[in-house]
Parts: structure tokens; C-alpha cells; sequence
């Protein structure tokens, strides 16, 4: 059967139609344009019973596009409780392709009351133009799912085994349909590509495989430790899904090791209304302070270790206390400079003649790290759009070893085939045995923190040190509500605003007048994930900073009113 008639009776069944009529007539969604941003879907739950229609109708293309597992991811991330969001996973872990962001939108789009049969040669004819390149002829559809603890989440899932099943029903195709249930995002990425590696459909013990993989090495860096300088881990899981892996772990960690403690805090994803609310990664960035129930004096000590997870465990912020109680804020950033310090340390100079270790940031990094980075750890630095699978694919094209981090925390390292090549050929057990810590197929928490640690342990530094290396210039980060955020573009990295006319040159001339000692800096840009546009500005003092974020609020008022 070829593709597009396989595909015409999948729209012919019963279901397809009565889902289509039921979610068309939803009041709630009629005049919503949706747009699959940043990372997938996101937005309030009860918007999103047509996203997930496209996203399931999308998955359906790229599994018989690929031809091998594709997965889909339900969570919102660090956004609050009642959002949620999908996005799709490729075979080998990574994100949907960008050519194929317009397919999935123009399908939520094209749900329209009444309209079933415009919607019908709508979707024809994006499956013709996608799957045009494929010559696959598919006879298996495999898809894996997963969720985050979310409420809205479970009704998700639901809705993606029913689609599924029914489509069986409807062609009696084969249909490959693993349902992971509660994982954390960088979770559901790693199992997606070990199916694909291992061309296994069985489902696997995600508890053995990703454990295994990621935290065996860091057992035997624990284990090659005489001692450590850290006594205690506390582990903030903004009350999510990081929480139930998290208990798992630590489970099995205190029967191997007796080297620092683990203390998870805020682990309440039972109560649904308490994500990501006073505590996880996002909080901790966004408000440079502590999250909910830590305790300021264990945070004042430099035995302990402190850090707090987003609410589907891809990002994570580290942080500690001074002496004068001032909060310590280690960033993306932060991570970033930290391993490329590590790998610079535990590598002859040599080690480099014929390869390129580099850092990619977003405009979001803050100046005085890209200034660290070029001037003392003397690397290479590129800056990318937000968004980790920008990151991602500069950090793979410009880079042998790519480190890659937002400055909010998301972030992992790239390896190419040269290094691994090299790195066999020359005698660095160390450097071998941390450079398995590392998950590269995603930005993950988990393995993030393992990363950290392991580098804090070798150096035997604790954060106050660590957060020495160079001083933050003053920032801020808020968001501004405007009529159409979509009137937003931008260039240079989205370091410019090409549109609204003329609010450009309105932030330069901000930027200007406070710009004494060369160190201010502010952009613009919508936010992909959120009805609103962000502001980002630093400068050389909390006062100048400040002074620049009312103008540019002013200056964005007046060129949306
Ligand atoms: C300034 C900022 O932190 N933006 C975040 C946020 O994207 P926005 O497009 O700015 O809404 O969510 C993304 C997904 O989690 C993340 O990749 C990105 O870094
Ligand atoms: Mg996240």
C-alpha cells in the first residue's frame, strides 16, 4: 500500500472523524493559533486537545518517514501546573527537525469547525510534501511515550493510546506502542535512541538502562575518591517528576556508597498544585535566591552541596551561600566554564594541536562568562538562538568537544568521532572515565549533576570557589505582556529587533546613555513558549540595570500601543 493510501484510511475511521468533530467544536480552542515553538506545544491544558491531535497526527508522518521509533514527550517543563506541552522525539533522541515545525503547526491550524474535509486535503497534502523525500515504505509503526507528573498529563497519555490503537484497528497494520509512563524528559530521549541502537521493540527496565549508562562510571569516580570535601547533597525536585526517579536513585546509591549523603527536598509531585511553585531550577535563576525549604545556614556551609532540578529534569542550577548569607548562583554558565576548565586541566596542550574545544551560549549568557571564557580559559565561544537544539546542532558543527549550556541551566557536552578516537589512542583514565558521565544525546539534570560533582571532587573545590572564578555583571531577566507578541522578529542571534520599526534604535539609545563603563547590554525578543516577550539587561551596577529595564518596558509600550 502506498503511503498517502495507508493514510487515507487511517482519516476514514470513525474515530479519526469523531475526535476531529469533538475537538473542532471545543469553544475554548475556536480562535487559538497554535504554534509548535521553542519545544513543542505549550501552553494551558485545557487549550491543547488539538496540539495533541497534530502532535499525534505528526508522529504518525515521521514514524513512516523514518521508519523506526518516535517518541512523545508530555510535560511543560518549568512552567506552572496547570500548562502543559509535547513535544516529539527523533529515532536517535533529538528534537523534530525545524523544516518540520510547519507541518505539525499547519495541522492544529487546520482544525476548524465543520471543516473535516478541508482539514482532510490539508493533511494530504503536508503528508505528500514531507513525506516526499522518504522512500520507506513503512510496515510497522513504532511509537514510545512518556509524561511528567502533571495532572493533565495522564489524560494525555489516554488520549495517545487511544489514537494509536485505533489507528490498528482502522488498517490492521502493525503497530508498536511502549508507554514509559512517569519519566523525566532527557529520560524519555536516552530510551528512544537505545531502542533505535539496540533495534529493540520489547520495552526495556529504564531503571536498568539509563542507571547503568550514566551512573556505574559515577560510582567508580566515587570510588576512586579517598575522601570528600562534601558531606551532603541536597537535591531540589521543584516537586516534580525528578522526584520519582530521584527516590529510585537514591535507593540504590545508598547501598553502594557511603561518600556523601543524598537529601532530596520539595518531592511532593503528588500534589499537583506545588510544581515548580517556590523552588526548581527556574525559580532559583529567575529569583536569585533560595527555593522553598532549604535552610539558609546548611546552605552557608561549604560541606554541603545544593542544587535544584525544573519540573521534567533536563535543567539545573547549582547555588550556595556566602559567609555574609549573599546568594551564590551557579548557572548554565557556570557548568559551561567550569568543564571546559576540567577538560583544559586534565589534557596536555598538545591534545588540542588537531582538535576544537569550544563553548556555545545564548545571548542570555552573562557577559563577564563569555569575557572568562575567551580571555583566562582562552576558548573559543559561539553564540546560538534559544532553544538546546540550537545550541546543540553549533555546538556538533563548530566544535570537536562541544560544550553547550543556557544560561538557565540547560546544557550537556558534544563529542565527535576524532576526539573519542584520541582520547582511546591517549593514556586519560580520568578524563575517559568522566567523559561516560555524560548524556549527549539531551541536555539532562541528572547527568548534569553527576558531571558537577565528579569535576568539584577532582579539582576539590567546594561552590564558593567555584563561583570565584570570575564575578556576574548585574542582570535581569522579565517579561513584558504585548498585544502580538508574533510582530516581534529578530536577527544577529535574536540579539536585534528587525520589527517593531524603530524600537531598535530605541534600545540602543537606552543601552547608550547608560553604557559608562562598556559593560551594558539589553535585547529583545518573544518568548517561544510564553504569551509574552522577554527583556534581558545587564549592566555594571544593580541601579544601571534597573534604569534600563523601565526604559525598555517604556520603549516597548510605546511601539506595540
Ligand atoms: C530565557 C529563557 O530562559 N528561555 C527559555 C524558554 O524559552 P523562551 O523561548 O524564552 O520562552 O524555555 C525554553 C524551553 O525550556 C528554554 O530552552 C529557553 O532557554
Ligand atoms: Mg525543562
Amino acid at each position: 500500500m502506498s503511503q498517502i493510501t495507508y493514510l487515507k484510511s487511517i482519516l476514514c475511521s470513525d474515530f479519526l472523524r469523531d475526535t476531529y468533530d469533538s475537538l473542532a467544536s471545543n469553544p475554548v480552542t475556536e480562535h487559538e493559533k497554535f504554534v509548535y515553538g521553542t519545544s513543542g506545544f505549550r501552553m494551558h491544558n485545557e487549550k491543547l486537545d488539538i496540539p495533541l491531535f497534530a502532535t499525534c497526527l505528526i508522529t504518525l508522518l515521521r514514524s513512516i518517514y523514518c521508519n523506526e521509533f518516535i517518541g512523545i514527550m508530555i510535560t511543560a517543563s518549568h512552567n506552572p501546573p496547570q500548562d502543559n506541552g509535547f513535544k516529539t522525539v527523533e529515532p536517535k533522541g533529538e528534537m523534530l527537525p525545524q523544516s518540520w515545525e510547519k507541518y505539525v503547526t499547519s495541522i492544529a491550524n487546520s482544525v476548524k469547525k465543520g471543516k473535516f474535509d478541508e482539514f482532510i486535503a490539508n493533511f494530504l497534502n503536508v503528508a505528500t510534501e514531507a513525506l516526499k523525500e522518504t522512500t520507506v515504505e513503512g510496515k510497522e509503526l513504532k511509537i514510545i511515550i512518556g509524561r511528567d507528573t502533571r495532572q493533565s498529563s495522564e489524560r494525555f497519555s489516554s488520549f495517545c493510546t487511544k489514537f494509536f490503537n485505533n489507528i490498528l484497528t482502522a488498517t490492521h497494520e502493525k503497530i508498536k506502542f511502549i508507554d514509559y509512563g512517569v519519566v523525566t524528559t532527557p529520560q524519555l530521549h536516552f530510551i528512544v535512541r537505545k531502542h533505535t541502537i539496540k533495534q529493540q521493540t520489547d520495552k526495556f527496565d529504564i531503571l536498568n538502562e539509563y542507571f547503568n549508562e550514566f551512573f556505574q562510571p559515577f560510582l567508580e569516580v566515587m570510588s576512586n575518591l579517598k575522601s570528600s570535601r562534601f558531606k551532603k547533597l541536597y537535591i531540589d525536585c521543584a516537586n516534580g517528576v525528578g522526584a520519582v526517579q530521584l527516590e529510585k536513585l537514591k535507593e540504590i546509591y545508598s547501598k553502594k556508597t557511603k561518600q556523601i549523603e543524598i537529601e532530596l527536598i520539595n518531592t511532593d509531585y503528588d500534589d499537583y498544585s506545588k510544581l515548580n511553585v517556590d523552588c526548581g531550577a527556574d525559580f532559583v535563576k529567575t529569583n536569585q535566591r533560595l527555593p522553598a525549604n532549604v535552610n539558609e545556614t546548611l546552605a552557608m556551609d561549604g560541606e554541603n552541596l545544593f542544587c535544584s532540578l525544573d519540573g521534567d529534569a533536563d535543567r539545573i542550577i547549582f547555588y550556595a551561600l556566602d559567609a555574609n548569607a549573599n546568594f551564590c548562583l551557579l548557572d548554565g554558565d557556570r557548568m559551561a566554564t567550569l568543564i571546559g576548565e576540567y577538560f583544559m586541566e586534565k589534557t596536555p596542550k598538545s591534545f588540542w594541536n588537531d582538535l576544537k574545544l569550544g563553548i556555545v551560549q545564548t545571548a542570555y549568557a552573562n557577559g563577564n562568562s563569555t569575557s572568562y571564557i575567551t580571555d583566562e580559559l582562552k576558548l573559543d565561544v559561539k553564540c546560538a538562538k534559544t532553544g538546546v537544539k540550537n545550541l546543540h546542532h553549533d555546538a556538533v558543527e563548530n566544535f570537536d568537544v562541544g560544550i553547550y549550556f543556557e544560561a538557565n541551566g540547560h546544557g550537556t557536552v558534544v563529542f565527535n568521532d576524532l576526539f573519542m578516537n584520541k582520547l582511546k589512542e591517549s593514556n586519560l583514565p580520568e578524563l575517559s572515565l568522566f567523559v561516560s558521565l555524560i548524556n549527549q544525546a539531551v541536555g539532562d539534570a541528572i547527568t548534569d549533576m553527576f558531571v558537577i560533582i565528579a569535576i568539584l571532587l577532582n579539582l576539590d573545590i567546594d561552590a564558593k570557589t567555584w563561583f570565584s572564578k570570575y564575578k556576574d555583571l548585574p542582570n535581569r531577566l522579565v517579561k513584558c505582556v504585548v498585544p502580538d507578541r508574533s510582530q516581534f522578529e529578530t536577527f544577529d542571534y535574536e540579539r536585534r529587533l528587525a520589527k517593531p520599526a524603530g524600537l531598535q534604535d530605541a534600545i540602543n539609545h537606552i543601552v547608550s546613555v547608560n553604557n559608562a563603563l562598556h559593560k551594558t547590554r539589553s535585547f529583545v525578543r518573544a518568548s517561544g513558549t510564553e504569551d509574552v516577550v522577554r527583556i534581558y539587561a545587564e549592566s555594571h551596577s544593580v541601579e544601571s540595570v534597573e534604569v534600563v529595564v523601565q526604559d525598555v518596558l517604556k520603549a516597548i509600550k510605546a511601539a506595540t500601543a
